[in-house]
C-alpha cells in the first residue's frame, strides 16, 4: 500500500482502511467490466442492539460504495434459532449472495455456533466456519476473519517483515485471538497465545515485539506491559461511562491504556480509529474473494 499508514507512532486505521476499500472498489469495477460479475454481501441482524445497528449500517454503506450489491435482512429479537437457520439456508442458496454473515451478538435463545456451522463455508464472509478455521490452521486457502486480517495488515505496515518476531496475542476467542495467532504464524512470527488464566500476563506481554490485545477489558494492558519499541495492536472496543461528556454519556476505549502505551510503543493502533475500521474493509475484500472463488476467477496476487 503506497499511502503512509501512520501519523508518527499512531497506526491510522482510517488511512489504511480507505486505501484497502479503494483497492476493493477497483477490483469490483474490473469484475463487472471483464466478467459481468457483481459481488453481493448479505448481512443478517437479529434484534436491535444499538451498536450492531451501526455496524450493520456501516457494512451496507461500504458494500454499496465498493460497487457491490448489499442485502440486509432483519429478524426480530424474539426470532427462534430455527428461523435464523432458515434465513441462513436461504442465503446459502441465493446465487446473488456471494458472502454473508449474521451480526453478533445474537439473542440468548440462539446458539452463535449453530448459526456459524450452518453457513456455507464458501459464502462465510466472516471466516468463522470450522472448515475455514481448520483450513487457515492447515495453511490452506480459507476465508479469513476480517478483524484478525486487519490486525496483521496494520502490523505489517508498521513493522515490515514480521518474520522471527515474537507476537503475543492476549485473548483466545474464535473471532480474533485464535485466527490472529494463525495469521501471525503464517508471517513466521513466534506466537504466544495468552489469556485470562495465563500466569504473569504483564511479563508475557513485555516479551512481545508485536502485542495484540483482544480481551474485551477496558485499559487492561498498561504502559509497563509494553516492551519499548513494540508494535501494539488494540482490538478492544469497550464502551465506558464518560461523565466528563455529560450525564449518561459514554466513550470508546480499547483493551490498552493508550496514553501510557503510546509513550513506550514503537507503533500503536488507536481506539476508535484503528482495528475496527479495518474489520469493515477486510469484510469487503472477503466478499470479492468469495465471489471470485465461486466463479473460478483469479484475483491479482497482491489483492
Ligand atoms: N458477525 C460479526 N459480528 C461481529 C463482528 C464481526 O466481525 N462479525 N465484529 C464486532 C462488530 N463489528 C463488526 O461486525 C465492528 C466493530 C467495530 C467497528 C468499528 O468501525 N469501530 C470503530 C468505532 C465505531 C464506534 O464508534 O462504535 C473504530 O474502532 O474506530 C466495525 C465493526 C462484533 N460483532
Ligand atoms: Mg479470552
Amino acid at each position: 500500500m503506497s499511502t503512509s499508514p501512520s501519523n508518527g507512532k499512531i497506526i491510522d486505521g482510517k488511512i489504511i482502511a480507505t486505501a484497502l476499500k479503494a483497492r476493493v472498489a477497483a477490483e469490483v469495477a474490473r469484475l463487472k467490466a471483464e466478467h459481468g460479475l457483481t459481488p453481493g454481501l448479505a448481512v443478517v441482524l437479529v434484534g436491535n442492539d444499538p451498536a450492531s445497528e451501526v455496524y450493520v449500517r456501516n457494512k451496507g454503506i461500504a458494500t454499496v460504495e465498493a460497487g457491490m450489491n448489499s442485502f440486509e435482512y432483519r429478524l426480530p429479537g424474539t426470532a427462534s434459532q430455527d428461523e435464523v437457520l432458515a434465513k441462513v439456508r436461504e442465503l446459502n442458496a441465493d446465487p446473488a449472495v456471494h458472502g454473508f454473515l449474521v451480526q453478533f451478538p445474537v439473542p440468548d435463545q440462539i446458539s452463535q455456533q449453530a448459526v456459524i456451522d450452518a453457513i456455507d463455508p464458501n459464502k462465510d464472509a466472516d471466516g468463522l466456519h470450522p472448515l475455514n478455521a481448520g483450513r487457515l490452521a492447515s495453511g490452506l486457502p480459507a476465508m479469513v476473519p476480517a478483524t484478525p486480517e486487519g490486525c496483521v495488515i496494520m502490523a505489517k505496515l508498521a513493522g515490515g517483515d514480521l518474520s522471527g518476531k515474537h507476537a503475543v496475542v492476549i485473548g483466545r476467542s474464535n473471532l480474533v485471538g485464535k485466527p490472529v495467532a494463525q495469521l501471525l504464524l503464517k508471517e513466521n512470527c513466534t506466537v504466544t497465545i495468552a489469556h485470562s488464566r495465563s500466569h504473569d500476563l504483564p511479563g508475557l506481554a513485555r516479551q512481545a515485539d508485536i502485542l495484540v490485545a483482544a480481551v474485551g477489558r477496558p485499559n487492561m494492558v498498561r504502559g509497563d506491559w509494553v516492551k519499548p519499541g513494540a508494535i501494539v495492536i488494540d482490538v478492544g472496543i469497550n464502551r465506558v461511562p464518560a461523565p466528563e461528556k455529560g450525564e449518561g454519556k459514554t466513550r470508546l476505549v480499547g483493551d490498552v491504556a493508550f496514553d501510557e502505551a503510546v509513550k513506550v510503543a514503537g507503533a500503536i493502533t488507536p481506539v476508535p480509529g484503528g482495528v475496527g475500521l479495518m474489520t469493515v474493509a477486510c469484510l469487503m475484500r472477503n466478499t470479492v474473494i468469495a465471489a471470485c472463488r465461486q466463479n473460478g476467477i483469479a484475483l491479482p496476487k497482491d489483492f
